[in-house]
Order: C-alpha cells, then structure tokens, then sequence
C-alpha cells in the first residue's frame, strides 16, 4: 500500500459487477489502481468522501442524438456532453442522424470527428449508418473506428436534402451481408414503415391527430413484425444485431428466443419505457412524444419483469432532442410534432429511483444495465462498464437518498424541456468522473467541457 494515488474516492459503497461493497478506490494516472478498505492518501492525493453513497461504473449512454453537424441548434456535443455528465454518464456513442450530412461515410464521420474534438465532457464513440445506397461506404467506416451502424427499418423523420432514410429490405439485407464480413454490428429502429405509414395516413386524413391516435398508428405489432424481419435475416446473413429503444415485452421474447437459437442479437430498451405510460404522452403532450410509443401501463410492468428475467441486455437514453417550436409551436398537431425525448441526463437517476429505490431491483442489475453491458457489446469492456483494477477510473457517484425536483434549471441540454421536470426524484448523481478526473460535481456542476476523448471501438482500426 505505499502506493501514492492521485485520488482516492473512500467510504463509497462501490457496484462491483455481483456485489455492492464498501471499499476505497485507489486512481492512478487515469486508472484504477486498487480496490481496498482504507486507503492511505499521499500528500498530493485528492480524496473524495463517498460516504453513504453508491460508487456506480460511469454510465455508458450507447443511444444519443447531439445533431452536429448543421444541427447543432437542436442539440450539440457541448452542452449535450455537459447533461451526460451531470447525469453520471463517461462515455456516449453519437447516432448518425439527425444532423447534416448523416454519418453515411467517411467524409461525414470526419466532420462530425472534427466537431466532437475538444467539445466533449465526456468520451465517446460513433455510429455509422446504413442507408439505401451506402453499402459499398461501411468498410471504410468501420476502419475508421466506427463501433456499429445503425438502420431505420421505419421513416425517421428529420430535415432536409440528404437527410438519414429508412433502408429498403433489399438495403437491409445487403447491408447485413457486409457487415457480417466485417465483424460489425448493426443496430436496428424496428418498427413496419408499411404499418406505421399506412396507419399514420388514415389517422391523420380522418383527422384523429391526438397523442392515443398517435400511439395507435404505431402499435405493439409493428415493432414485432420489424424485429421478426430482422432477425431473419440476421440469421440468414450471420450478422450481429442490435435493437434499439425496445418498447414491448414481446419484441423482447422474440429476441430472446433468437439468443436461444445461438443468433448474435441484444435489445435495449430506454428509461421513457420503464417510467411514463401513454396516459403521461396525453397528458404532457408532444415532449413525452417519441417512436416507438409510450406504451399502456401494463406493458410498462412486462417491461420490468423482462429486466428481472435478464431479457434486456442494456438501457439507453434515445436522446433525440428538438427545439421547442418543433414540440410547441401552436396548431402544431401530435402527428407534426418532432418525435424524440430529452432525457440523456436522467437516466442514472431514473434507473436508481424506480429501479432500485421503487422496485427494490440489485443496484448490480442497475451497472449491468446502463454499464457493462453496453460496454460488453460494443469492444469497450477492457477498458469501460466496470470497477476493476486496471480500467479506466470512469464513476458516477450517486447519494441513493438525496430527494429533489428535476427543474428545467437543472438541465445541460441545450434547450431545458424533457417529460421528467417537475417529476421528484429520491436519489441524486454528486459527482462524475472521468478518467481519474472530476467532470461534474453536484457543488460546482460541469467542470470541463473538453476532457472527452474518442474511443475507437473496432479491433485494430488505424486514425482517421
Ligand atoms: N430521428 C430520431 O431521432 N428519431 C428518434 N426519436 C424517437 O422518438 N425515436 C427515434 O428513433
Ligand atoms: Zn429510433
Ligand atoms: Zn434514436
């Protein structure tokens, strides 16, 4: 122990990945030098008292929108970044949509490379996307140090000329067939474009425009049938699948029984699923607006039982933010209103509120969740997604019962709207860090804007 630490968090109750246990964490350049009782600091170590707190794995939001370029009026690496960091998040892997050009090819993922730098709190990674047209683009995105690419199998709305499109099926299993070769992954927005439009149409011409009319043009079938498609071809193809923002426990059990059948594949599903219900779209209108739905309230309890049988393999925040004109402005119907909800800097403290403080679910299931198993998925476990000795010193510490009422003065977003203001919390993040370095404190809030690195997840893929 005559070791000298940079820091030392002490006292916490630290979220080993199957036991919660009150030890000091020992950092050193970065890393996590030793886990042990009672550490003894140098004269130079910073010591952080975690006394009567929960010392989790920093969060690894695999699923957010932060729209540069062209849209980073909608949402930027900055202060996107600021609210994972406030939220108790390391690291982030940035969506190819919603900005302008879509991270399609190489020349796109250098510009969206180029903005990141040095604007990011945090470290973060890239998805690719899969587009009709692109598939000869995916080699050189992925040597480039994509950790995936991502398909709409459903319209993703969205801006402009060159905007991100849904892929054909054609495109889809092509696609599949090349990233199969290249080792990838390919995650999936799995809802039927055939349903979803067809019923989004007659909604609309009979005018039942309303947040249930909403939901129901985009029924629990439509992800199904999407996630079944996929899945056969995945099979057919040998490409490793990955769906998004799962929103019904049957989608779930589809995917498991795959997992049965030896097929590659995890789901994900998000916080908006596991808190709100359709009844909260109605009444909050189009900020809990999202695709898929916010489903009825006996779903959301599938959900949960689903979590506990270990049918979902990771949590990610979907933060798919919009000005609030898009949600807000007047005559604007709940079909025209921009769908995404704002959430990337709650879902740490949602998991821990309804998850472990509500249902009484093992703070271990929680780092699973939103830690180790997207770092597992994505070639980031040698270094992220656990507390061990040797990993990266990434940590979110939570005061398990510190009580208070999200305010939109609260939020790093760049705009401050998100279904969960008002809601009360019992639990709150204190302090994020990142690489042996503080990124947030609850006292002094985000402390750097640019300590983020990229994190090239592909095996042996050279610089950009
Ligand atoms: N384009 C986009 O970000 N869409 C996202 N928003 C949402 O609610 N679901 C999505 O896939
Ligand atoms: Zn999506
Ligand atoms: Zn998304």
């Amino acid at each position: 122990m005559s070791e000298t630490y940079d820091m030392i968090i002490k006292n916490g109750l630290v979220v080993l990945p199957d036991e919660a246990v009150k030890l000091d964490i020992g950092i050193v350049s970065g890393t996590i030098a030793s886990l042990a009782p009672n550490l003894a600091p140098g004269p130079d170590t910073a010591v952080i008292d975690a006394e009567g707190q929960l010392v989790f794995p920093g969060m690894i939001d695999a699923h957010v929108h932060f729209n540069e370029p062209s849209f980073g009026h909608w949402e930027g690496f900055d202060t996107g970044s600021a609210s994972l960091a406030a939220g108790g998040c390391t690291t982030y892997v940035d969506m190819p949509l919603n900005g302008n050009p879509p991270t399609v090819n190489l020349r796109a993922l250098s510009l969206k490379a180029g903005l990141a730098a040095g604007h990011s709190a945090v470290d973060y990674a890239f998805w690719g996307g899969l587009v009709p047209g692109n598939v000869g683009d995916l080699e050189k995105l992925w040597n480039a140090g994509v950790a995936g690419f991502k398909a709409f199998i459903s319209n993703p709305g969205g801006e402009g000329e060159g905007r991100f499109r849904e892929v054909d099926d054609e495109t889809l299993y092509q696609g599949m067939k090349k990233i199969a070769k290249l080792g990838g992954i390919l995650a999936l927005h799995a809802e039927s474009d055939e349903m979803t439009a067809v019923l989004g149409a007659e909604a609309v011409r009979s005018g039942r425009t309303g947040a249930r009319d909403f939901a129901a043009s985009r029924p629990p079938q439509a992800e199904l049938e999407a996630v079944a498609r996929a899945l056969l071809y995945g099979e057919r193809t040998g490409c490793r699948l990955h769906f998004v923002h799962i929103s019904t426990a049957a989608a779930l059990e589809l995917i498991h029984q795959a997992k049965l059948r030896g097929q590659d594949v995890t789901a994900e599903t998000c916080p908006h699923y596991l808190i709100l219900t359709e009844d909260d779209m109605e009444e909050m209108g189009p900020v809990a607006k999202c695709a898929p739905p916010l489903r009825s309230a006996a779903e959301r309890e599938r959900l949960w039982k689903a979590i506990e049988y270990g049918l979902v393999d990771f949590i990610a925040s979907d933060h798919s933010p919009c000005p609030p004109d898009l949600k807000l402005a007047p005559g604007l119907s709940f079909f025209e209103a921009w769908g995404g909800i704002s959430g990337a800097q709650s879902s740490l403290e949602l998991m821990v509120h309804e998850g472990v403080n509500n249902r009484k679910l093992p703070v271990t299931l929680i780092a699973r969740l939103l830690s180790e198993g997207p770092a597992k998925r994505f070639g980031l476990s040698g270094r992220k997604g656990t507390i061990a000795v040797g990993m990266d010193a990434d940590f979110a510490i939570v005061n398990p019962a510190l009580p208070y009422t999200l305010a939109a003065e609260h939020l790093q977003y760049r705009h401050k709207h998100s279904p969960y203001t008002g809601m009360e919390l019992s639990c709150r993040v204190t302090a994020t860090i990142l690489r042996g370095r503080p990124v947030y404190t609850l006292e002094d809030g985000v402390l750097s804007a640019h300590s983020g690195e990229w994190i090239k997840t592909g095996e042996g893929q050279p610089a950009l």
